[in-house]
C-alpha cells in the first residue's frame, strides 16, 4: 500500500505558522513525501507507533519543527542521537537546509532505511550512522564536534546526558525533548549535568499546534569539556545511573 500526505501540506503550514518557524518554499511537500514513505516503510519495518496522518504531522513533524522556535539552527553542525525513524533531525533539516546533520542509531535497519530516504528526497549534508552513542561518542571528530545535540525519546534525562552532551562542543546546545511530567526527571539531573560539563537552562514549555499538548524542552549548555571517562560503558551507564 502506498500513501499520499500531500493532503497534510495545508495542515503543516498553519502548524509552521502557529509555531513561528519559517520554511523553505518545498518543505511543506518534503515533509509530506517523507511521512509518505515513512508510512509505507513502516507496513515491513517497525519505524512509528503513529500512523494517522494529521498525528504524523502533529507529533512528528510540528512537533520536531518546535525546536527551531527555540534557538537558531542555521549553518549549525546537529547530531540526533537516537533518531530512530529520523525525528527530530530530518524535519530539521528540511526547515533548515543550512544545517549539517549527522543522524546516529544503534539499530542498523533503521539507520539503512533513513539513508535510502534521505537520497529519495535529496537531502544532502545528511550523514546516517549505525552505531550506540556511548561509543561514538569517544570517537575524535565526534567528541566536542557538533553545536548542537537533539533527542527525542531515548531514554530518562540523566542518562540521556550522559549519551549526548559529550558530543556538543563547549559552547553549544543540548537540546532534550521531553514531556511536561519530566519535573521529577529534572530535579534528579541538575547534578549530573554539571558532572557531564553542562548547565541545566530554564526549561521551554511548547504547545503543539492541531494536537493539544505541550511538551518540554530542556535546553542544556555546555560550559566546560565534559570529562574523560564520560560516556561511560552501556552496561555501566544502566546499572548506575549518575546521580
Ligand atoms: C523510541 S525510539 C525514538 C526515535 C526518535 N528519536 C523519535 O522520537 O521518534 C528510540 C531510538 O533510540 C535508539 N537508541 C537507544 N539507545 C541507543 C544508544 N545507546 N545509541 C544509539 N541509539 C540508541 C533506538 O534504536 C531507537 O531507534
Amino acid at each position: 500500500m502506498t500513501f499520499d500526505l500531500t493532503p497534510q501540506i495545508p495542515r503543516i503550514r498553519r502548524g509552521l505558522d502557529a509555531l513561528g518557524v519559517r520554511s523553505p518554499q518545498n518543505g511543506p511537500a518534503l515533509l509530506a513525501q517523507y511521512g509518505a514513505l515513512l508510512l509505507e516503510q513502516n507496513q515491513v519495518m517497525n519505524l512509528t507507533a503513529i500512523t494517522d496522518p494529521d498525528q504524523v504531522t502533529d507529533l512528528h513533524f510540528l512537533d520536531s519543527a518546535a525546536l527551531l522556535a527555540y534557538t537558531d539552527f542555521s549553518t549549525k553542525t546537529v547530531i540526533d542521537v537516537g533518531t530512530g525513524a529520523g525525528f527530530p533531525g530530518v524535519p530539521l533539516r528540511i526547515l533548515e537546509p543550512s544545517l549539517s546533520l549527522t543522524l546516529l542509531d544503534s539499530l542498523g535497519k533503521r539507520v539503512h532505511w533513513l539513508e535510502s530516504m534521505c537520497e529519495t528526497l535529496g537531502l544532502d549534508g545528511v550523514t546516517c550512522l549505525h552505531a550506540r552513542a556511548e561509543e561514538q561518542a569517544l570517537q575524535p571528530g565526534f567528541r566536542d564536534g557538533f553545536d548542537i545535540a537533539v533527542s527525542r525519546a531515548v531514554a530518562s534525562l540523566e542518562v540521556l546526558t550522559e549519551l549526548c552532551l559529550p558530543y556538543v562542543k563547549v559552547g553549544g546546545l543540548f537540546l532534550a525533548m521531553k514531556s511536561v511530567d519530566a519535573r521529577e526527571e529534572l530535579d534528579r539531573a541538575g547534578r549530573c549535568v554539571s558532572k557531564l560539563g553542562g548547565q541545566l537552562l530554564p526549561a521551554w514549555d511548547y504547545a503543539i499546534p492541531g494536537a493539544g499538548v505541550t511538551h518540554r524542552l530542556i535546553p542544556i549548555r555546555k560550559v566546560s569539556p565534559t570529562p574523560k571517562g564520560f560516556p561511560r560503558r552501556w552496561a555501566k551507564i544502566q546499572k548506575s545511573p549518575l546521580v
